[in-house]
């Protein structure tokens, strides 16, 4: 059966017409004439696998990885670097306005990733067995890796390490996170079903098989979806430093994990921080765009519900003497109290793959101080399902496209809405 491609669409698939039913097919590129074979058939869908291009794109090129279309890391290693990034601002734009019913003809700006391998700061390796990896492709088995082309080298250099170190431990853990900062100031976490008591091995065991760089370790366990850390061997945080500011990132925390895309995403930020006086930023981390917005407007407060991470952003505020900014551990879907009393007239967004409340949304169209929205977003879907919400009083007036994840289906895009008249 061959399938000629339209397009390709969120989440990473290609689609094309079988029998005038819709199918999706994962590693092809637009215009290609692919011979498929039918892997799930649905009553208004198909699902294929690819068998061969029988008529090539000229943008298609070969998989660096040996582990691509096995491994379920990456979906668009067959495309080249500039044709990716092409392809998401299409399907941002696609998105954006069958959503969120809009209008929008263009992107602004489109950054991409500096370097579209080796930028990821972080990983969680699956642990089984002998194995050490990632899941493989719509599957629970673990493809056993002995590095990756995402990550920094550093994190490459440091997971014959993790194999060595699990030799030593009679209980396996389930899975081991290794961060790395810009200058490769490491922390590790091994996370484990159950509650362990004592971990074999200190720090400087630890030091000499993953890397002198190693700045602590966490013994951590599943507990309701929650990892709750048991045993902190050295410190639990390393530092980094982007726009001029310094940054403590503790190994529960959350920061963005494209070394080479944090100054594009502070850039797409401070551009349009504007005229203001009060904002507030939701979601906020460890303060990663509030503190650098402080520089330009009165007042700022920031808002996380993490505790790590409020602990993270109030030290970084004193680490880099900003005394216009403040940070409150809450949960920033239930604060629509708090921002009605404290009335802003600039909010900042940054909400995980979820999007925002109802309330939020609500918040946001009855407040009549708010004048701008910079809504950061890395799921396209929720962000035009709540844009769609917005237009009710917003209007779009720049989308950027900040490419943080190359090599994946993924797309970080920052929208700025301003108040109508
Ligand atoms: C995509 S990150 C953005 C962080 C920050 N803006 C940055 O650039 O580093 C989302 C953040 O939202 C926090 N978060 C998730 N759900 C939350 C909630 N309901 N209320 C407040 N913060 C939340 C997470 O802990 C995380 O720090």
């Amino acid at each position: 059966m061959i399938v000629k491609i339209e397009k390709l669409v969120y989440g990473g698939k290609g689609i094309g017409k079988l029998d005038g039913r819709v199918c999706f097919v994962p590693f092809v590129l637009p215009d290609e004439e692919v011979e498929v074979e039918i892997k799930k058939e649905k009553k208004s869908f198909i699902e294929c696998e690819p068998l061969s291009i029988v008529e090539k794109s000229p943008f298609r090129t070969d998989p660096p990885c040996r582990y691509f279309r096995y491994c379920g890391g990456c979906d668009y290693q067959h495309i080249t670097y500039e044709k990716q990034v092409e392809i998401k601002a299409e399907i941002l734009l696609e998105t954006l306005n069958r959503i969120g019913r809009l209008n929008i003809d263009r992107i602004d700006k489109i950054y991409p990733s500096k370097k579209p391998f080796n930028y990821r700061n972080r990983t969680q390796l699956k642990i089984r067995g002998e194995k050490i990896g990632f899941y493989m492709r719509e599957s629970r088995q673990i493809i056993n890796i002995d590095s990756c082309l995402l990550l920094k080298e550093d994190i490459n250099g440091m997971i014959s390490g993790v194999r060595e170190i699990l030799k030593f431990l009679i209980f396996q853990p389930e899975q081991v996170h290794i961060y790395s900062s810009s200058d490769g100031e490491a922390l590790v976490k091994f996370v484990y079903q159950k509650r362990v008591r004592r971990f074999p091995l200190g720090l400087k065991h630890l030091r000499s098989f993953l890397s002198e760089k190693l700045k602590g370790a966490g013994i951590y366990h599943r507990k309701d979806d929650l990892l709750k850390r048991d045993v902190l061997l050295g410190e639990s945080y390393i530092y980094e430093e982007y726009g001029g500011i310094k940054f403590r990132v503790s190994m529960d925390s959350f920061f963005q994990v494209n070394v080479y895309q944090v100054e594009n995403l502070l850039d797409a930020v401070l551009q349009n921080i504007g005229d203001h006086e009060k904002a507030v930023d939701l979601f906020c981390g460890v303060g990663t765009l509030t503190l650098p917005s402080a520089r330009y407007i009165k007042e700022i407060y920031g808002i996380e519900s993490n505790p790590y991470a409020v602990n993270d952003a109030n030290h970084n505020r004193k680490l880099n003497r900003i005394k216009n900014a403040k940070f409150f551990r809450m949960d920033a879907n239930r604060s629509g109290g708090f921002i009605a009393e404290l009335k802003p007239d600039l909010v900042i967004i940054d909400p995980p793959r979820t999007g925002v409340s109802d309330d939020l949304v609500r918040t946001f169209l009855d407040t009549d101080s708010i004048k701008r929205i910079i809504y950061v977003s890395c799921n396209p879907s929720t962000l035009a399902r709540d844009l769609g919400y917005l237009k009710e009083r917003y209007s779009v007036e720049k989308v950027y496209m900040i490419d943080m994840f190359p090599q994946t289906y993924h797309i970080e895009s920052v929208v700025v809405l301003q108040k109508m008249k």
